[in-house]
């Protein structure tokens, strides 16, 4: 199998936290989502598969070549959307492309004016003008005019509207149709990922809790609700994280056999949502 990204036992120490052992792959043709609480490392993972930070240990193989060795190469052929972006101020959108555009060797004019005028951006703007939601149309146009092969976002949609997100989506749905491209993005917005996402890596305090197929997890995942009755020391443990309230308990699991075993048709089940599993596995 032939992975356009592989990420194998990584590790990042700061003072106060490890990226501990964090491991998936993503095949050509797909989209993985990367989801986890603030602080959970995602941002740090991003930044040292880009090789903007480095490494204490692990591999990480984009189009199956080292990400260090091949950096120049490699870098050529992914689109790269960050939070922090690194544009100049004072120079204008089209001043700001020319700049960015002689870094690629695919560079693609036709496309990047057909996104400018998509996404409603004036090329004769400076970029110190543009809101955030701009900036991160801007960065999105850049990104998606080089022909490549892996996009690799940090939190491209926040601070989007609705509608345009929601044409985000859609492009990024688009682009991976051919097969041949993937893409990898962190977001807060679970949502969107439900939309589009066929793989969902979920990491929490520097560790990788699932990466798998997001068709798996959503089955795999469910919403049990019942009386408070029914909770006492060993029942509480079959739930992967608990919400009770006066009226009633709500848990998780990914084993529901067990759950009807242990409480038959006395409890209510539900599908899980992406943000259930993240908020009930993050607050055990
Ligand atoms: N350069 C650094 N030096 C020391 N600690 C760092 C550094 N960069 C990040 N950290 C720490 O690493 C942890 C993970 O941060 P990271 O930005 O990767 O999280 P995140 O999952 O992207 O969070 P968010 O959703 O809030 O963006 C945090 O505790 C952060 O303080």
């Amino acid at each position: 199998m032939d992975y356009i990204l592989k990420v194998k036992n990584l590790r990042k120490q700061f003072k106060n936290f490890t990226l501990d052992d964090i491991s998936f792959k993503l095949e050509p043709g797909y989209i993985m989502g990367f989801i986890g609480p603030n602080g959970a490392g995602k941002s740090t993972t991003i930044k040292l598969i880009m090789n903007l930070l480095k490494k204490d240990g692990g591999e990480i193989n984009i189009f199956g070549k080292d990400h260090v060795k091949y950096e120049k190469e490699i870098k050529d052929r992914i689109g790269f959307v960050y939070d922090e972006n690194y544009y100049y101020e004072d120079l204008t959108i089209n001043q700001m492309k020319n700049i960015v555009a002689s870094f690629y060797s695919r560079w693609d004019e036709q496309q990047f004016n057909y996104y400018i005028k998509e996404f409603d951006l004036n090329p004769k703007v400076k970029i110190k003008t543009l809101s955030k939601g701009m900036k991160m149309k801007f960065s999105l146009a850049v990104a998606l005019s080089h022909n490549a092969d892996l996009i690799i976002m940090d939190e491209p949609t926040s601070g989007l509207d609705p509608v345009f997100r929601r044409e985000i989506l859609d492009i990024l749905y688009n682009i991976i149709q051919d097969d041949t491209k993937s893409i990898f993005f962190s977001t807060h917005i679970t949502t969107d990922l439900e939309k589009i996402a066929d793989y969902i890596t979920f990491i929490n305090e520097g560790k990788v809790v699932f990466s798998e197929s997001k068709d798996g997890v959503m089955e795999s995942y469910a919403i049990v609700k019942g009386g408070m009755d029914l909770l006492d020391e060993n029942t509480r443990k079959q739930f992967i994280g608990l919400r009770e309230t006066r009226v009633g308990f709500e848990g998780l699991t990914n084993n529901l056999d067990k759950i009807k075993n242990t409480f038959g048709d006395k409890v209510l089940i539900e599908k899980a949502s992406l943000e259930d599993i993240m908020v009930y596995s993050v607050r055990r």
